[in-house]
């Protein structure tokens, strides 16, 4: 059985993001993750996964400024010294909460430019060392386009290929399902083939992002070849729920209280 993490950035919305916490508690998620945690103390946030017995799974390091479009720093080449900076703290959020897990996100740029790509490559190894020695995992994630338009990593295929010839040990795909339908298609082979270099799993309904119970990907089968293929991280629910979060928590019920 997987163990789900409720994506907080995008579930239980009707609450106030330190509230969130309890809601997801309460629904008998085990564990959470979010986008970013930086408009609140790392300690506020650490005080509310103790206080409801949750794990944090994964969160995002500082992507630059997001009110302005921007979605991450690393393939940006003039951006390096901002972006290390932003390691710094993210690890600061990292220790308080525990958390193993954390998702470089790459930036506008265009995919095929030979300085973005040499930038993304010099960020991601910087990160991954310094990540590493604070007994971490870091993890990329391919976006689509329709969503993220002009998104640099905006292919399975690249990750996997930078993954492999960085060979660090600490390095990870995030593999998120919604995502690799839309650009690829594809996805139980891919699941298959990749599963040594993947560190984090997200779902969503495809196309409308919603609970995974609907539309086009077949989410019972995916979860039991999660279990086929002895995946053993988290899988985050990282979806708009389509009306009250805890109205749309039928396809969780079987999966309560899994703990862990
Ligand atoms: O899929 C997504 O959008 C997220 O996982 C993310 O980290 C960036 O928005
Ligand atoms: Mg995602």
């Amino acid at each position: 059985m997987p163990k789900f993490a409720a994506n907080l950035s995008m579930m239980f919305t009707e609450w106030s993001f330190l509230d969130r916490f309890a809601a997801a508690a309460d629904a008998g998620f085990a564990a959470v993750e979010f986008l970013f945690p930086y408009e609140y103390s790392a300690d506020a946030i650490a005080a509310q996964l103790q206080r409801h017995g949750l794990t944090q799974a994964l969160f995002n390091l500082p992507p630059g400024d997001w009110g302005k479009g921007e979605r991450g720093m690393a393939a940006l080449p003039s951006r390096l010294s901002e972006l290390q900076a932003g390691v710094e703290t993210a690890l600061i959020y990292a220790e308080a909460t525990g958390c193993r897990r954390l998702h470089l996100m790459a930036g506008i740029a265009p995919a095929d430019d030979a300085k973005a790509r040499a930038a993304y490559r010099e960020a991601v190894a910087w990160t991954a060392g310094r990540v590493g020695e604070a007994g971490r995992t870091l993890v990329l994630e391919p976006i689509n386009g329709r969503d993220m338009p002009g998104y640099f990593l905006n292919d399975f295929a690249y990750a996997e290929a930078l993954i492999t010839e960085l060979a660090l040990p600490n390095l990870r795909l995030q593999f998120d399902i919604y995502h690799r339908a839309i650009m690829h298609g594809d996805v139980t082979m891919a699941l298959r083939r990749l599963m040594p270099m993947i560190g984090h799993i997200q779902i969503a309904s495809v196309p409308s992002r919603h609970e995974p119970d609907a539309e086009e990907v077949n989410y019972p089968f995916l979860l039991a070849e999660l279990d086929r293929l002895g995946y053993d991280g988290f899988v985050g629910c990282e979806y708009r729920p389509a009306g009250h979060t805890v109205d749309g928590l039928g396809w969780f019920k079987p999966h309560r209280g899994i703990l862990a």
